[in-house]
């Protein structure tokens, strides 16, 4: 049985949970995670004390969020680079490799999403860009997510190298990370990289693992994902 928590609610508690409430709305098992200290009716409680304002808040803000997305919108069709340069500043890295096409599937869901929310990327097909090219690229990203298949029971040697490279250098340090991966049987190629990746000063925030057959039943896995990244002080 959980102490009854006599602390205030802190302004940065009350941020994180007007960002929780834009994504899980009333799912307060969520909310849980990341207020462990706190019990649900604690949550329960705080959130029926704050809902009002919060919504009164959000509909302004989606006001706003439409009339910025039929502008964006009319940008995006003339854009052909796979860089989104609507927000060229700490930009995401997506990198990946992929042979049969179900992990490029799987990274253009990520970008997509990125892309719907607004937040700038690198899409980097390790197909097309070496790791001198790729890594480059990157040095001013603070989060990164990559994404590898399982082939004979790990990831590709292509991510291999390019996370020691990544470490080598000391880009990895005080950087977020997420990770995606399919597999066909055993998935071993995401669990691998966070093996190689969780080092000091490497936040991982965490991943998706999908059946190549499954793909596509991951878009809620994804939005979850980049939600995490983004949070601040995870
Ligand atoms: C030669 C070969 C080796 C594979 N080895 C594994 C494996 O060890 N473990 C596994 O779970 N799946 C394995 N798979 C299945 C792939 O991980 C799965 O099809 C994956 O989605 C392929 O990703 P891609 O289409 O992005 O290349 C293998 C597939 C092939 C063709």
């Amino acid at each position: 049985m959980k102490q009854r928590d006599t602390h205030q609610w802190t302004v940065q508690d009350q941020q994180l949970f007007q960002r929780l409430y834009k994504q899980y709305k009333n799912d307060f098992s969520e909310y849980l995670k990341f207020f462990p200290q706190r019990t649900y009716q604690q949550i329960r409680c705080f959130y029926y004390n704050q809902i009002y304002k919060y919504r009164k808040t959000n509909n302004a803000l989606d006001e706003q969020k439409i009339q910025q997305q039929q502008a964006d919108s009319a940008k995006r069709a003339t854009q052909s680079s796979p860089v989104n340069t609507q927000q060229p500043i700490n930009p995401v890295a997506i990198i990946f490799d992929s042979v049969g096409g179900s992990t490029l599937t799987l990274a253009e869901m990520i970008s997509k999403e990125l892309y719907d929310q607004g937040i700038s990327y690198y899409f980097i097909d390790l197909r097309t860009y070496s790791i001198e090219q790729a890594l480059a690229t990157v040095q001013s990203c603070s989060k990164f997510i990559l994404g590898s298949p399982t082939y004979n029971g790990s990831m590709l040697d292509s991510l291999k190298k390019l996370i020691q490279q990544l470490i080598y250098q000391k880009l990895h340090l005080n950087k977020k990370f997420a990770l995606f991966g399919t597999f066909g049987w055993t998935e071993a190629a995401v669990n691998d990289m966070k093996t190689l990746l969780v080092k000091d000063g490497t936040c991982f925030v965490g991943s998706v693992v999908t059946k190549s057959e499954e793909v596509l039943n991951n878009l809620k896995a994804v939005k979850d994902l980049i939600f995490r990244l983004q949070l601040e002080n995870q």
